[in-house]
């Protein structure tokens, strides 16, 4: 597909540690990307430690909403003072860290559709919110609150067969449900409750944007088959909760123009249109353009691996949901919360804190560790820092892998396993990946498949309504790269 080469899209992150964006022209190809760090570029301000507070309790873990406002208004400064211009942007859309959700304030409604362009959105949107401290997907304080959900429907599967996942500490009803019983007068003065990914869309809308389907998945709360929210996970959350979520959007919507306030402040079209924004994962299909026989691994600060698929088995173990550019299909995903937090804790334990040596405990080890695994909760004294560390990393893949297969997945001639997220940049790594899959490992140029995804699908949503498939919009963007293929023994091994 040839377009304009000054048109260009934009696709916006709103990940666990950071915000991040890339903006492809009419040709598909990267011609910038930024990105804002929670910890370090908004030290004074938040104080998190990778993005988020994790609570006294150990697990209550929540982010401050002001901290993503104000990362939205420093990656556009920071996008201006590199010369970005904002006036070719034709469409943007993004993704945010799935199940989190941000409490927006009686009243609000209003000061976002009336937004000063002379102030910025954190000083603008300081008393917007009902809950301060945004509950997130690390969170899993909300036991009692999922073992009610999956009672009041009649099980844990019977969840599923509604929702596509049984219940799950991080998923948004439950951490509703904990509002609502804990600060009960805080759910009141809610008018309307986002996900991460379509707060962030509400702030370029001017305007509360509705969930999308894929994201929407993540709730324990939406029909994945009909796609309206279920009245009885309604029912056993909270009260007058179909008002403040209102009606899910499919993920390829045009929610609208984008606010005049970013056409005042930073110069975009006044046409500039808003693509529903969905979960991180769902922006990564699309961004990796994941084929049938593919399997994505997402090496993020939470690993997920993820599949397409066309006839939906929900079971008590991974989660369906909603395919974010096909609505007819679904997306099976299972996520790890051990990911590169763990890589990094053993890393500071076991190679003085530098990734480098870390890899290179790596590749002095031979594959299979000699019959060493890592598994957590089993701990030995005995191992090297060498065997612990391919422990590790052997430990977390075969696991995805026995997973995988459990979700119905095999591995055939021809599987690829696409790779991204911060440590698909590391060759030992995704060495132990392909031997552990004994199949080749690719990644795309840009480890932001979740922005490049959104930027995907902002293109796409200007033509969807044509009946152009998403397929046909991205075929000509940069092909996956060969990054290493199994050792010739890894399957005997
Ligand atoms: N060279 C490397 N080797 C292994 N892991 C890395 C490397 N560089 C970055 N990472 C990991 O990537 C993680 C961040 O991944 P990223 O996908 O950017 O995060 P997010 O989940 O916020 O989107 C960090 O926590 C870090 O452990
Ligand atoms: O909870 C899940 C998926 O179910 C996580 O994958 C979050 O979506 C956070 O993603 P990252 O910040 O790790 O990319």
């Amino acid at each position: 597909m040839t377009t304009l080469t000054n048109s260009c899209y934009l696709g916006f992150d709103f990940s666990t540690q950071q915000l991040k964006v890339v903006a492809i022209d009419g040709n598909l190809q990267v011609i910038h990307q930024n990105n804002v760090q929670f910890d370090s570029d908004l030290p004074a301000f938040s104080r998190t430690q990778g993005g988020v507070h994790v609570h006294g309790d150990g697990l209550t873990v929540t982010s401050p909403v002001h901290m993503w406002v104000k990362a939205l208004d420093l990656i556009l400064e920071k996008m201006k003072n590199a010369g970005f211009d904002f006036s070719c942007v034709k469409a943007i859309s993004g993704s945010g860290q799935q199940h989190g959700s941000v409490y927006w304030k009686n009243g609000t409604r209003t000061s976002l559709q009336l937004l000063d362009p002379d102030r910025d959105l954190h000083s603008l949107l300081q008393d917007s919110f009902a809950v301060l401290d945004s509950p997130v997907w690390m969170d899993s304080s909300t036991v009692k609150q999922c073992q009610y959900l999956e009672s009041a429907v009649g099980g844990a599967q019977q969840l599923a067969d509604i929702t596509g996942s049984r219940a799950y500490e991080r998923f948004t009803s439950s951490q509703i449900a904990k509002i609502h019983q804990l600060q009960p007068n805080k759910y009141n003065e809610t008018e309307r409750i986002s996900l991460v990914s379509s707060f962030a869309a509400s702030l370029f809308l001017g305007d509360y944007a509705a969930i999308d389907y894929s994201d929407g998945s993540g709730m324990n709360l939406m029909d994945i088959f009909t796609k309206q929210w279920s009245l009885p996970c309604l029912k056993a959350t909270a009260p007058m909760l179909a008002a403040k979520l209102c009606d899910p959007t499919p993920s390829t919507a045009l929610l609208g123009s984008i606010s005049s306030y970013f056409v005042k402040r930073f110069g975009f079209p006044e046409h500039c249109k808003v693509v529903a924004f969905t979960g991180d994962n769902p922006g990564s299909l699309a961004g990796m353009r994941l084929q049938e026989g593919d399997i994505a691994v997402s090496l993020g600060t939470s690993d997920t691996v993820f599949l397409w698929i066309t006839e939906p088995r929900p079971a008590v173990e991974g989660h369906i949901f909603c395919n974010p550019v096909d609505c007819s299909s679904y997306m099976a995903l299972i996520c790890y919360k051990n990911g590169s937090l763990t890589r990094e804790r053993i890393r500071n334990e076991c190679s003085g804190g530098s990734w480098e040596s870390f890899s290179s405990a790596l590749w002095s080890t031979p594959m299979g560790n000699n019959g060493s695994i890592g598994a957590l909760h089993h701990g030995v004294d005995a191992f090297t820092r060498e065997v612990e560390i391919r422990a590790l990393v052997e430990g977390q893949f075969l696991a995805k892998r026995v997973h995988a297969q459990k979700l119905g997945y095999r591995i055939i001639p021809g599987t690829k396993v696409l790779a991204t997220g911060g440590a698909s940049s590391n060759k030992a790594i995704l060495q132990v990946l392909s031997d552990v899959f004994n199949a080749p490992v690719y990644t795309i140029d840009v480890a932001n498949s979740a922005c490049l995804g959104s930027a995907f699908r902002a293109m796409h949503a200007l033509v969807a309504g044509k009946g152009v498939s998403f397929t046909d919009t991205v075929r000509g963007a940069a092909a996956a790269q060969l990054a290493v293929r199994p050792n010739p023994s890894a399957e005997e091994v």
